[in-house]
């Protein structure tokens, strides 16, 4: 079900479907010729890498997977793999997704602000397949329906057009508050309503999960340590953030927004889940956004230029979105509330990162160096003691495991949409973002 705001928060109104996603023609049959592949390989009765024999039951789970895979658009592997073996919901079992059928009394209502960006669809799709009534809220400002639209017709599925700066009243048991722009150009495109949706979207939602009795996870940020003096970073560290520089609506946004769970938890007794986020990348990233990844992947794929900021001696460290979505449901669901960085060790130098992406496109892209960009930090990487203790979380996807997953992504946006012009240094607007009028 989709609603639409009709500015009263509280009385969302109908607004039009966008029509379901329909599998094309090449995709089909490309999909059935893996199917056709992997059926020859399993009933040939290989044994598998442990010695075994493959069963029929796993070759029938493998099969059900991989035709999940191919009928929902970028659906991730660890989603795919939780959906085999599991009792199909009538509805979308056309859809190849198989939903679990969870009591009345254990389905949780789950609200995930943002939750038709690229982080959020990928937790959307956890939640459902673990049988919870959903509800998305998104403004589009970066999110976008198709994200999600698979899930449209979903009786356990709900999505809001609404945004979160104004008020919302909902009965939920669980809020994962994602709602905010995370690549640099979008968050400073505007960088007021950055900072409104950082400090009186979290208002919103802490006086919500107050109300109905919630428990909230907020999605922070490792931009809240700044440019970090303290290598690699645990979260005693308390930042580096210059606040008034073209970052400080982000990380200082961010920053106030943790400061708010935790005056809302010992003031209203409010159950409140913080999770550091570091750079994380995966399919559904945006092809505009901007962000190192996806640049890079992008430019390299079309043979363009790969545009290095400053020297490329900053560093990065990059976890898979799968990863992420795994330590946002520990943490929410476990006992500890103090912020948890959330993300993958594994760090490059953006120079080094830059080869890596030509190396696995086989690209014979050139780099070009570009000004470095104000207030850039300058290293990154997460310390992960406290995730690894506390929620018995580290991440498991490589980092080249997951890139190749990404460039598969990417080459399929290329093929169906043509050329794409990377977006640059420089605040601008989400592509194809339209603001309602008077805002
Ligand atoms: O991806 C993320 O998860 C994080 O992305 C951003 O942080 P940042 O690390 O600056 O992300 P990128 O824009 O991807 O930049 C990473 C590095 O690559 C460089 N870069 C970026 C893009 C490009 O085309 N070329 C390039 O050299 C940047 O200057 C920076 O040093 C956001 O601010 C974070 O909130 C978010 O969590």
């Amino acid at each position: 079900m989709i609603l639409g705001s009709d500015r009263s928060p509280s009385r969302p109104a109908a607004i039009a479907y966008s029509p379901p996603w329909r599998p094309s023609l090449p995709l089909l049959l490309s999909s059935l010729s893996l199917l056709s592949l992997l059926y020859l390989l399993l009933s040939s009765r290989a044994p598998s890498p442990g010695g075994r024999f493959v069963t029929d039951a796993e070759l029938s789970a493998l099969v059900r997977a991989e035709v999940s895979r191919a009928l929902v658009p970028h659906l991730s592997a660890s989603s795919a793999s939780n959906l085999a073996g599991v009792p199909s919901s009538p509805d979308h079992a056309a859809l190849g997704f198989v939903v679990a059928q969870v009591p009345e009394s254990e389905r949780l209502r789950v609200l995930v602000t943002g939750g038709a960006g690229f982080v959020g669809s990928h937790l959307v799709d956890r939640l459902m397949v673990q049988g919870h009534e959903v509800i998305v809220l998104d403004n589009f400002f970066t999110g976008r329906k198709k994200n999600v639209a698979h899930w449209e017709s979903h009786r356990n599925f709900q999505l809001i057009s609404h945004d979160v700066v104004e008020p919302l009243m909902l009965e939920v048991d669980q809020i994962y508050h994602l709602a905010c722009p995370a690549s640099p150009p979008h968050y400073q495109y505007n960088p007021v309503k950055t900072i409104k949706t950082s400090t009186m979207g979290t208002i919103n939602m802490l006086g919500l999960a107050k109300r109905v009795k919630a428990r909230m996870l907020l999605t922070s940020t490792s931009e809240v340590y700044g440019d970090p003096q303290v290598h690699p970073q645990p979260e005693t560290y308390w930042g580096n953030v210059n606040p008034i520089g073209p970052r400080a609506c982000y990380d200082e946004g961010k920053r106030v927004a943790e400061t708010m769970m935790y005056a809302y938890e010992k003031q209203s007794g409010v159950e409140v889940r913080v999770a550091r986020i570091f750079n994380t990348f995966g399919p559904r990233m945006h092809p505009n956004d901007g962000r190192v990844v996806s640049n890079f992947i992008i430019q390299a794929l079309q043979g363009k230029d790969i545009t290095i900021y400053g020297q490329g001696e900053q560093t990065r460290s990059f976890q898979f979105v799968d990863d992420l979505v795994d330590g946002l449901m520990k943490l929410m669901n476990g006992g500890y509330s103090q912020p948890v960085n959330i993300g993958n060790p594994q760090e490059f130098t953006v120079k080094k990162f830059a080869e890596h992406i030509r190396e696995l496109t086989k690209s014979t892209s050139k780099i070009k160096y570009l000004p470095a960009t104000e207030d850039d930090p300058t290293q990154r990487r997460p310390d992960i003691s406290v995730a690894k203790r506390e929620l018995n979380w580290e991440p498991k996807v490589d980092v080249k495991e997951g890139l190749v997953k990404t460039i598969e992504y990417f080459q399929s946006v290329l093929d169906e949409g043509g050329e794409i012009v990377p977006t640059g240094q420089g605040a601008v607007k989400p592509k194809g973002y339209k603001a309602p009028s008077g805002r």
